[in-house]
């Protein structure tokens, strides 16, 4: 039950009626005698009446109840005080008109009062009720309930004065010997330690003792004086003491105005001043010490000049000076402190006298090229060493091999000459195990790339391993992790050549745990082959998993031709019901993808069979199919529109030492151009570089242009500042570097300001949506709302990301945002 509910279900009537019993003036209802009580009340009356004899008229029952619940049915007691009080009263007392001194506090304690207050609070309370006549009641219900004072109805008869009562109260006229006198207490003395505080106070003893050690010392000081050195062991402990007590100086000399912390003794010594001149004067004593040559490093401060004022010491304690006499003066004591390095300063100063390791290297590469770069290395000794050291290491930066020349070709005429094979990138995409991998080996086996004793070989290993049905995707899947896993990990490239077009193949992992590295595929791609599992339930549970993914990632990375390899059709006895259901289904979300239906081709396949991939299926159960084959589908597919004439733009896949360069690149260029000789610049690293050679296809050419993937041997770089996913660009005009950058973004989970990793390609880095302007109309991209909170998946929406480093990126690149290993959003960037 919610605690509201609680409240709500209180039955307030109902607890409320359990306290309508009446309440007296303190709160609390009124008591009546237990049954034991009333007996006892009613025996102790008789009692009371019978030893009252003929006196019990003169009094109510009332009257004996109420001394019988006073004295806890003690009837001597209770009979004693009903014959004073009520039978036999004493004369009254002469009242004096004015209290003289002390305090009703304590006078008024009558005995019988005391007595009387062995009963609690309530007791007392419900007793008010029923009260003695002629007893005054002084009710103070919390405070003084003994206040009920029976003997001082005279007191009341003359007419009671508040102001007389408390007439002796503290804020009123208190009579000076009752005001308080305050004492300063005794604080603990300090001074043994040469701590603050008075001067101890010396019993005789210790005076005695202090006067004998004050007559020795002055007798030392006349023996010192003539040069007397009789008393060595004296002047050992005097020694001693001189050290205890630093910077104190004998009484005469330089006196400074005692402070009020220390003892007399001691404020009559002084602390040594120290001035900038002492502290030169200790530093160059140092030095001396340290050896000839020794200074303070270039650099350092002089802290010997520069230390603020002088930190007071420790004097001696009274106990001290008691015991061993007065310290002795003793030199000022540094309170400086050389650098622990200057101690080694002679060695310090020669490390820079001979030839340093990189002078040794400029001096042999000047001997062998007989150049002279090395010139700063004759020089010996001297300061100017460490200058000329710095020198050659700079000459050891500059990369003295010389630049590729360039041919200068008119690259873009050059490619517009040549009538070579068009060139096109495909990405292979589908949910885990749908047969990629074994559909591409297929292909590359019957084109004839990859021979059969090849694929015969992979089978055996494949057995082994008892993974047979796995050895045409070994063609791809090259790693042995990926073998013995039987999936794909990494972003698989081969190649093959038709008739008319060159072919890349981009074989993308298809297990979730890898989609970045199938996002890098698809940004390289120019189109697309999803492969459908079409045995039963695959296609279904593929669909729930990657299949739709994978679709909406290539087409938010630019992709817009898609061929669908219905595959493992060998499962379901080719069943074209299946491929129809199939193709109904997947063309259904494709179009919702944002593909346009004529660039979406369905070819029924079987991967390991290689039916309908480069020949017509031969199986008379797949007679039905009258349409292309994969093959076919790929070169009918016209690559995307080329960037030739835009600045060169490369996201490198690959970097690898070669035969020709300890320092080679791969990867598809983006956009532009480039040959032989071109000065590069790599982002981020912002380092330039050359191309020493280059490679299309495995053969050396002299220029490459958009949409092909070329092999790069760089020079005049050092390998450290290249790493895959970076941008090879022009130096001219380079992609810049940024970490804010504003996508228009469609969201394939709900988006609102939250932590996402961004992809592009093979870069990652880690980033924040921070903002989002506005959600987007899909189709004409107006504004729709502005700031929304969040964004609904499948929406489009402008959003503003944060990365944690710079990264290069520009307007119209294409992102992935992911977020706890889902992708979330894709766009360009605007
Ligand atoms: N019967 C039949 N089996 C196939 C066909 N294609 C692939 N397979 C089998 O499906 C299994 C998975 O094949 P892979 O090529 O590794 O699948 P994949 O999609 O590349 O896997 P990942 O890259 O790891 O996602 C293997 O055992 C293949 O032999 C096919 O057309 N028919």
């Amino acid at each position: 039950m919610s605690r509201h509910q609680a409240y709500r279900n209180y039955d307030y009537e109902n607890d409320l009626d359990e306290f309508d019993g009446e309440e007296d003036e303190y709160g609390e209802g009124e008591e009546e005698l237990s049954p034991e009580d009333k007996a006892q009340m009613d025996a102790g009356t008789a009692e009371v009446r019978s030893a009252l004899g003929p006196r019990a008229s003169k009094v109510t029952t009332a009257q004996i109840q109420e001394a019988l619940w006073h004295y806890y049915y003690d009837v001597d007691k209770s009979v004693a005080f009903l014959v004073n009080k009520f039978i036999e009263p004493p004369a009254p007392k002469p009242v004096p008109s004015k209290p003289q001194g002390g305090s009703p506090f304590s006078s008024s304690r009558t005995p019988d009062m005391q007595h009387g207050m062995e009963r609690t609070g309530a007791e007392w309370r419900s007793r008010q009720k029923e009260q003695i006549p002629g007893v005054f009641t002084l009710y103070t219900p919390y405070l003084v309930p003994w206040l009920q004072v029976p003997d001082i109805t005279a007191r009341r008869q003359q007419h009671f004065s508040f102001a007389d009562f408390f007439q002796d109260m503290p804020w009123l006229n208190v009579p000076q010997d009752r005001q308080t006198n305050f004492v300063q207490p005794l604080y603990p003395r300090g001074g043994l330690l040469g701590g603050s505080g008075a001067p101890p106070k010396m019993s005789k003893l210790q005076q005695l003792a202090a006067a004998r050690k004050k007559k020795a010392d002055e007798q030392k000081l006349g023996d010192k004086s003539k040069g007397d050195d009789s008393k060595p062991q004296v002047k050992d402990a005097t020694k001693q003491m001189g050290k205890m007590s630093l910077g104190l100086k004998d009484s005469g000399k330089t006196p400074r105005p005692a402070t009020s912390s220390l003892p007399s003794s001691v404020a009559e010594a002084d602390v040594a001043p120290i001035t900038p001149e002492s502290r030169k004067r200790r530093n160059s004593d140092l030095l001396q010490l340290q050896g000839p040559g020794a200074k303070s490093p270039p650099g350092v401060p002089d802290t010997s000049v520069e230390e603020p004022s002088p930190v007071a010491t420790a004097a001696p304690s009274i106990f001290a000076q008691t015991l061993l006499g007065s310290a002795p003066p003793a030199p000022p004591v540094p309170r400086t402190f050389a650098f622990p390095y200057t101690a080694f300063a002679p060695s310090v100063s020669d490390a820079f006298s001979g030839p340093s390791p990189d002078d040794v290297v400029l001096n042999a590469q000047a001997k062998a090229s007989n150049k002279k770069l090395a010139s700063a290395t004759k020089k010996k000794g001297g300061d100017d060493k460490v200058g000329q050291a710095a020198d050659g290491v700079k000459a050891l930066k500059v990369d003295d091999t010389p630049l590729p020349k360039s041919k200068n070709l008119d690259v873009l005429s050059e490619y517009e000459k040549s009538k070579g094979k068009k060139s096109a990138s495909f990405v292979v995409v589908g949910h885990v195990d749908a047969g990629k991998s074994t559909l591409m080996g297929r292909l590359l086996l019957d084109l004839n790339v990859v021979d059969q004793r090849t694929i015969e070989r992979y089978r055996k290993e494949a057995e082994q391993m008892g993974k047979s049905s796995f050895a045409l995707a070994w063609v791809l899947d090259q790693r042995t992790e990926e073998r013995s896993r039987g999936v794909t990990i990494d972003i698989a490239t081969n190649r093959f050549e038709t008739e008319s077009t060159s072919f890349t193949i981009l074989d993308a992992p298809g297990h979730r745990d890898f989609i970045p590295n199938m996002i890098a595929g698809a940004s390289q791609a120019d189109f697309a082959i999803l492969v459908i599992d079409a045995s039963t339930g695959s296609f279904e549970s593929g669909l729930k998993g990657q299949t739709r993914e994978h679709s909406l990632l290539i087409r938010s990375m630019g992709v817009s031709r898609v061929i669908v390899a219905v595959n493992k059709l060998d499962t379901v006895g080719w069943s074209q019901e299946r491929f129809d259901e199939i193709t109904h289904q997947v063309s259904g979300f494709l179009s919702a993808t944002g593909f346009q239906l004529k660039n979406i081709s369905f070819v029924p396949v079987s991967g390991l069979l290689g039916d309908n991939l480069v020949n017509k299926s031969t199986d008379p159960a797949a007679s039905w199919y009258t349409g292309e084959t994969m093959i076919k589908e790929l070169e009918n597919s016209e690559p995307m529109t080329r960037a030739l004439d835009k600045p060169l733009r490369l996201t490198i896949s690959e970097v690898f030492r070669s035969a020709q360069s300890p320092l080679t690149i791969s990867g598809r260029i983006d956009a532009g151009s480039l040959q032989a000789g071109d000065a590069l610049l790599v982002q981020p690293s912002g380092e330039k570089a050359y191309v020493k050679s280059l490679e299309l296809d495995s053969e050396a050419v002299d220029w490459a242009v958009a949409g092909q993937n070329v092999v790069i041997h760089l020079s005049n770089i050092d390998p450290i500042h290249v790493r895959v996913g970076d941008i090879v660009c022009d130096p001219k005009a380079p992609v810049n570097c940024i970490d804010t950058f504003t996508i228009k973004a469609l969201a394939f989970d709900i988006l609102m300001p939250m932590q996402v990793d961004v992809h592009r390609g093979r870069m990652w880095a880690a980033g924040q949506i921070v903002q989002m302007p506005a959600t987007l109309d899909k189709v004409k991209g107006t504004i729709l709302k502005k700031n929304p909170k969040i964004v609904k998946p499948a929406s489009v929406a402008r959003v503003v990301v944060k990365m944690s480093s710079k990264v290069p990126l520009e307007a119209g690149q294409r992102v992935v945002l992911r977020s706890n290993g889902d992708t979330v959003a894709a766009g360009l960037l605007e």
